[in-house]
């Protein structure tokens, strides 16, 4: 509470003072001084003979963006302001569930298309997350063109900037995600500061896609594997590999058609991988050809251990869409972000993501055309085209939980 002592006419509309209180007890502390106050004035009001009280004017302001409660007295009697009462509050159980998640996203950037962070900050924006970006590469457009320009973010970048966040005491977030990082330098001072933020909370999940490569290729320097395995993986939440990372993971090769105990193979597979660190895995997308099912669909598989070793672990089968398309891993990862905090539930989060993603690849079918005849890689997301997509969020496919809880 503030009075002033001024005359009229300087009612003036200096910032009101302000107190910030959070716990449901000193909400309830708040109202009880509203009341009174309210009391107060009404009283000081009736009992004046030569007030001159004014309008009063009084301002709620229920803010449903930072979900603050600000209520704004401003009242005179008797040549006297007595207002520029600001009183602003919200339990702390509303400011928790309220509160704007901030994500550290370090993937590639590209000038032109959607891969990496281009992909994981509008989806993540969108969901309403504070996004902060680190560019692990800033390219002219994807690998698959003919030609690609641009720089690649060094270790000791990496680390000024790293430095500058701690310095400035900004290095504080409820999620990391990362993809695509190029060399085992980067990967350690990504895994030196993943520590020293999750050392900060426990509440803080890694969400890393262990970008390595595909169909028997590496995509990156042969250096990143290790640190992946010794340093990142112990870090991590949440992983999305494709099966062909899970192999260099676990340093095993999965012939999964020709065992015939395939299903033990996979999950004996993630269980491996468990091990090595993360409570969560997702392969996004197994085709037919390795799990010799039906040639017209693709398997997601995921996998959950829980803190006594049991395991609860799910398939969602969906359709395969003819066409290659790129940025479906990093925006595949930063959907199972967002809905894995939204829903605290891996299951659910995966049958929202595939089924976001199908629909996005449909409309990418629809309305886009393959860039042009030299490009491989098919066609560029249209992920601004989805916005509706995304936001709506629909279940097309639902998950299938494998009856064997496996236990270590
Ligand atoms: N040809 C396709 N048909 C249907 N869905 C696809 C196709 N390609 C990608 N997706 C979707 O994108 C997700 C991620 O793509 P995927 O190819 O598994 O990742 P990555 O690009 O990392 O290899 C899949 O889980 C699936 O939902
Ligand atoms: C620079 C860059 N980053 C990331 C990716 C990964 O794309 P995806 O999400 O399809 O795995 C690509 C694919 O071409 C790329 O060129």
């Amino acid at each position: 509470k503030n009075v002033t002592s001024r005359k009229r006419p300087h009612t003036s509309r200096h910032k009101p003072a302000s107190i910030k209180l959070c716990g449901p007890t000193l909400v309830r502390m708040l109202d009880m001084v509203c009341d009174r106050a309210r009391q107060l004035l009404m009283k000081t009001q009736r009992s004046s003979s030569d007030s001159t009280y004014q309008k009063r004017q009084m301002i709620v302001d229920d803010d449903p963006f930072t979900r603050t409660l600000s209520v704004t007295d401003y009242a005179q009697f008797n040549n006297t302001l007595v207002g520029d009462c600001c009183l602003q509050a919200c339990s702390l159980e509303q400011y928790e569930s309220h509160r704007i998640p901030r994500v550290l996203s370090i993937q590639s950037h590209v000038v032109h298309g959607f891969v990496g962070n281009k992909c994981a900050a509008f989806i993540l924006q969108l969901y309403g997350f504070e996004v902060d970006i680190i560019n692990s590469v800033h390219f002219s457009n994807h690998t698959g063109y003919k030609t690609v320009k641009g720089s690649r973010l060094t270790a000791d970048e990496l680390e000024a900037i790293f430095q500058g966040l701690l310095i400035n005491e900004l290095l504080e977030y409820d999620y990391i995600l990362t993809g695509y990082m190029g060399s085992g330098e980067l990967l350690h001072v990504v895994a030196k500061y993943v520590r020293l933020i999750k050392s900060k909370s426990a509440h803080i999940k890694y969400i890393c896609d262990p970008v390595i490569g595909d169909n028997n290729k590496l995509y990156v320097d042969r250096s990143c594997i290790e640190v992946y395995k010794n340093e990142i993986l112990p870090l991590a939440d949440i992983v999305t590999p494709n099966d062909f990372e899970i192999e260099v993971l676990i340093g095993k090769e999965l012939d999964y058609k020709n065992d015939e105990n395939q299903e033990e193979v996979i999950w004996q597979s993630l269980r491996s991988l468990h091990k090595m660190g993360p409570s969560h895995i997702i392969i996004s997308s197994i085709s037919a050809d390795k799990t010799g099912g039906n040639q017209t669909m693709l398997q997601m598989r995921a996998s959950t251990q829980f803190l006594d070793n049991q395991y609860q672990t799910f398939q969602i089968d969906f359709p395969h869409l003819e066409g290659s398309f790129t940025g479906t891993g990093d925006s595949f990862s930063a959907l199972i972000l967002a809905w894995f905090h939204k829903e605290n539930n891996l299951i659910r989060a995966c049958e929202r993501s595939i089924s976001i993603l199908h629909q996005i690849l449909r409309k990418t079918i629809e309305i886009s055309k393959p860039i042009n005849t030299h490009n491989r890689c098919g066609h560029e997301l249209c992920l601004i085209e989805s916005k509706a997509i995304i936001e709506c969020g629909e279940i097309l496919f639902h998950a299938v939980l494998n009856d064997k809880h496996l236990s270590s």
